[in-house]
């Protein structure tokens, strides 16, 4: 990229989340991605620097290590033009959904990271012209603790993710409960995981993203946006899947359709482009984590039909959806167990604040940081070293827990020996495909208060709202059979 001749035109808006805003290079298959702030809060271009550096090094240094090198693209650092940064955040205003103007795109340092547009396959530096399809999903924490810290039972049994939907229902995030439960994804189990992806699309809140050619075409970005319409995505996807249009439009195209969709998504997500590989942590909860998550719909089908889950992961170990699942359970101790070895970390450092560089809280996110993260002891020997280390581990977890799985799929040939990239097959056309991870920013030491209270939160009010419920149904069936008891003894 020339960094000196920059025309805003040839930008246009790609998506955002939280932290950061994308824009896409209509020829070229790059993004920009900007950090956002809250307005007024201004920072030093060194500081802005600093922290996208530290999010390379970080994707370069450790989670390429764990994760695998076909699936992390760590980007670079790039200085634009203040102006050309100034007009493309005019020109991309407008596009941007409304809950997330609450932060600006910083438009006064100049820099931003530049990264492959893994909406679009990779290996090509140029746009293809042939037909791209992307489904992106954020699949959230696969795992249910099994940390013997944990004081609230429920969450022993229910995942953080389905206690967390009743309270952004509560909050008017989101207006229903989605069926979506990370646990089925990560099943590996292909019913399992088709109920989940079906969940997805039933109520893709910001946990799927499908793109056609670049342009968003199936997902929600906010309460506010309309019901999801599955016969108008299924037209979308229709030339994809039943290229040669044997197929008649109605319900029953849009069933096959979709159903062709998410088998497709189960085998990209079960295949192994590391080659058996399984990355350089050996984490599992073993035998005592539970592998259904109760709330989940699917987990309850299973319990009135009286089976139960198989004990061990049907992931294959190479897969991505395995090594995030692995990095996820860095989390070996929960927020509650963690919690108090922060305070430990933050006491010290009240003590020796010259200490926090030493400490690498901020970076350098260097090997030696990666090599202090594969300790994966749980035995308090009362330091700050250990506290720290468990500290960074949970970091590290927690960004895990919230990146997103992009699926490229580009039709080609029946006779495909000429693609470079794997294939996957539907019943009627043929997919190169590419698998990677984004939004692998390391979560900040500073937000891990604010985890601990929130957990607190979500445990709270799913307790009080869904468990007072079932205890309410409960009774209520057990006074039913105390009343039909008394009918009976009469006659
Ligand atoms: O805490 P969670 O699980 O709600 O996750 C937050 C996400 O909400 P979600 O539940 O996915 O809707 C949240 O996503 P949204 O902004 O709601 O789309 C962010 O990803 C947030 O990360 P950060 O603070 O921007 O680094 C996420 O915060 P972290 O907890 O990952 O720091
Ligand atoms: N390299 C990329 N190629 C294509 N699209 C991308 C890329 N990076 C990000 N995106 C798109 O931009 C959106 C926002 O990016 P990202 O998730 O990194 O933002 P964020 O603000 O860090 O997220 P969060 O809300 O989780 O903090 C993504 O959901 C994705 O659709």
């Amino acid at each position: 990229m020339d960094e000196g001749k920059m025309d805003e035109n040839e930008w246009g808006y790609h998506g955002e989340g939280n932290k950061s805003l994308v824009v896409a290079h209509a020829q070229r298959c790059v993004v920009l991605r900007f950090l956002k702030f809250p307005p007024n809060r201004k920072k030093a271009s060194e500081e802005i620097f600093q922290h996208l550096q530290n999010i390379v090094d970080f994707s370069k240094n450790v989670m390429k290590e764990f994760l695998g090198e076909n699936y992390v693209h760590c980007g670079e650092v790039v200085q634009l033009p203040l102006d050309f940064v100034k007009q493309l955040c005019l020109k991309i205003q407008s596009e941007r959904p409304e809950s997330r103007c609450d932060k600006d795109l910083d438009t006064l340092s100049g820099y931003a990271l530049c990264l492959p547009n893994l909406a679009r396959l990779q290996t090509y530096r140029f746009v293809e012209h042939r037909p791209i399809l992307c489904v992106e999903i954020k699949p959230k924490c696969g795992f249910i603790p099994f940390s013997g810290d944990v004081t609230h039972e429920v969450k022993h049994k229910v995942c953080r993710y389905c206690m967390h939907q009743h309270l952004k229902v509560a909050t008017g995030k989101w207006k229903q409960i989605s069926k979506y439960c990370p646990l089925d994804l990560y099943s590996g189990g292909k019913q399992r995981m088709h109920f989940a992806l079906k969940s997805l699309l039933q109520e893709a809140q910001n946990n799927l993203k499908i793109f056609k050619n670049g342009e968003l075409i199936y997902g929600c970005k906010d309460a506010r946006s309309p019901v999801a319409d599955w016969s108008e995505l299924a037209h979308h996807l229709k030339p994809f899947f039943f290229p040669s249009n044997g197929l008649a439009g109605g319900p029953h195209c849009t069933g096959a359709v979709i159903r062709e969709l998410v088998r497709v998504i189960t085998r990209v997500l079960l295949s192994d482009s590391e080659k058996g590989r399984a990355g350089a942590l050996r984490l599992g909860p073993g035998p005592q984590g539970p592998r259904v998550c109760e709330a989940s719909p699917f987990g309850r089908s299973l319990r009135h039909q009286g089976k139960s889950a198989p004990e061990c992961s049907g992931l294959p170990k190479g897969c991505l959806l395995y090594k995030t699942l692995q990095v996820q359970m860095l989390d070996l101790l929960d927020i509650e167990g963690l919690y108090p070895l922060y305070r430990r970390v933050e006491r010290y450092l009240e003590e020796f604040p010259e200490e926090r560089k030493t400490l690498q809280i901020d970076g350098p996110y260097d090997e030696a940081f990666y090599q202090k993260l594969l300790d994966l002891s749980t035995e308090d020997d009362g330091t700050v070293a250990f506290a720290l280390t468990k500290v960074q581990q949970y970091r590290v977890a927690m960004t895990a827990k919230d990146c997103s799985v992009m699926i490229a799929l580009s039709p080609c040939l029946q006779d495909a020996s000429s693609e470079q990239r794997p294939v996957v097959t539907s019943s009627r056309s043929r997919f190169a495909f590419s698998v990677s991870v984004l939004d692998l920013d390391l979560k900040p030491y500073e937000s891990i208060p604010h985890q601990y209270k929130l957990d607190g939160k979500i445990v709270n009010y799913y307790s009080k709202t869904v468990h007072a419920k079932d205890a309410a149904v409960m009774s209520a069936r057990f006074k039913e059979s105390e009343d039909c008891t008394l009918v009976l003894h009469k006659v």
